[in-house]
């Protein structure tokens, strides 16, 4: 399989090429040439599979032609090592819980698969020295981190907003030192986004380092995500509930709601998305209106969705682009909300004293959309995707609820260590001088 560029300036890339180079040369986020439908029969029959069955036909879909089958069954047998329950909230509404992996995000499988993956092209290739640079507005970082620490040859760069992540997830990257570092930005998780993006058009610093990315524009980090998509649907079918089925995503990058797409387009039945967005709602205003406005970003309780400018739209638009009208076809398929602080509070306090479930902001912000939108009739089941576990955003949910949440032992291992970062201004230069120094 052979992977283009949404911007069709850049050379087919093999998988390998794809991976190693993160984003392609004319800027645009690869993409797989084939998206091949499954059998219907194949899709029924997941059902009676667990995770890492489904997760390798998945993958094998969508690699196997690129690496030998016995690897990449090990790269998804290693990364699946939790469990993605479906838990039935109330009624027909399904909370799908991503935040079981060893950093509590939904992040982990993308990570854990990218990083396995890349260590293995890089031994391949007699690559001695790779650079990962990571933009992160609180999961990605820690959930890279994690995936790649201690790994020699590989050194993790996690830029993240000063003061715009949660302080455990802080401490989840920028206590582990070794071969991670952490720089702090005066800026937003776009400006980050902004840098790690021109570091890969520097002609200099290409020169003389090898980069890539762990971000979702990085295809091995992107696609592995629509595993739990189909895994979601396995759950359901089991307890004959997955027909006419409808899942909200809340969305920051895009880059979890572009993998349900590519799932659906691989046969999956999902009837409808919602795509749920913060007070950063570029995304739904494009929904709304078909005109795609980037805006500066504004803090929010759901830091992890403080994106101004996704970069994974074009993705979207890419995969719609065989309809005569695009934008009729993304919102027959997606539609959009956006809350702010207050609604997401109120979501918060009324799922927790109604059904006694604590909800992140993210997850509440997918939950809301979900039992507001038209699109969820009582014959249907509804899906949201809880992607991080509440006690990521403590002071957030205790305030909110009133409570103190139990922090999970992974969490609290990673509040004993000592925050190591950098600080620097959102200048590309500053940071081109660093990488080289
Ligand atoms: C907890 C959480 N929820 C939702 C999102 C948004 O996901 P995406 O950026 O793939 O749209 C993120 C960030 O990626 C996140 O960390
Ligand atoms: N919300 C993300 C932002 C980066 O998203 P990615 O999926 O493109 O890596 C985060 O938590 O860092």
């Amino acid at each position: 399989m052979k992977y283009y560029s949404t911007n069709k300036q850049a050379p087919l890339a093999s998988l390998q090429q794809a991976v190693i180079k993160g984003l392609a040369e004319d800027k645009g986020l690869y993409m797989p040439e084939n998206i091949t439908a499954l059998d219907s029969h194949i899709i029924s029959s997941m059902k009676n599979m667990n995770l890492q069955q489904i997760g390798n036909i998945i993958a094998q879909s969508f690699f196997g032609d690129s690496i030998e089958a016995d690897v990449l069954n090990n790269i998804v047998n290693e990364t699946l090592q939790f469990d993605i329950p479906l838990i039935n909230l109330h009624d027909n509404i399904y909370s799908l819980e991503l935040f079981h992996g060893p950093t509590l995000a939904f992040k982990d499988v993308g990570a854990r698969f990218m990083a396995r993956l890349l260590k293995y092209f890089i031994k391949k290739k007699g690559i001695k020295d790779i650079n990962v640079l990571v933009a992160t507005s609180g999961d990605t970082g820690s959930a890279v981190a994690n995936g790649f620490f201690g790994v020699k040859g590989i050194n993790v760069y996690i830029l993240y907003p000063k003061k715009k992540v949660s302080d455990i997830q802080e401490y989840q990257f920028t206590t582990l030192g070794e071969n991670i570092f952490a720089l702090e930005i005066n800026g937003t998780f776009d400006d980050c986004q902004t840098l790690v993006k021109s570091a890969f058009m520097d002609k200099e610093l290409n020169s003389k380092k090898c980069l890539t990315s762990a971000n979702s524009i990085n295809i091995a980090r992107f696609l592995p995500q629509s595993f739990y998509y189909f895994y979601a649907y396995a759950q359901l079918d089991k307890i004959n509930k997955a027909k006419k089925l409808v899942v909200s995503v809340p969305c920051g990058n895009l880059g979890n709601l572009c993998a349900g797409l590519v799932a659906h387009k691989m046969g999956l039945p999902i009837e409808h998305f919602i795509a749920a967005n913060n007070k950063n709602n570029v995304f739904s205003n494009y929904l709304k209106t078909g005109v795609f406005i980037p805006k500066p970003s504004v803090s929010t309780y759901a830091n992890a969705m403080d994106v101004g400018n996704p970069s994974n739209f074009e993705r979207i638009t890419d995969l719609f682009s065989i309809y005569s009208s695009p934008y009729q076809a993304i919102t027959k398929q997606i539609s959009g909300h956006s809350y702010n602080d207050t609604r997401v509070a109120k979501t918060m306090q009324h799922v927790y004293g109604t059904y006694n479930y604590i909800l992140d902001p993210h997850g509440a912000i997918a939950y809301q959309a979900l039992i507001e939108d038209e699109s969820l009739k009582i014959d249907k089941s509804g899906v949201f995707l809880e992607t991080a576990h509440p006690a990521k955003f403590k002071n957030i949910v205790d305030d909110i609820l009133g409570i103190d949440i139990n922090v999970p032992d992974a969490l609290q291992t990673f509040m004993r260590g000592k925050k190591q970062s950098i600080e620097l201004e959102k200048d590309f230069t500053e940071f081109k001088n660093y990488l080289l120094h």
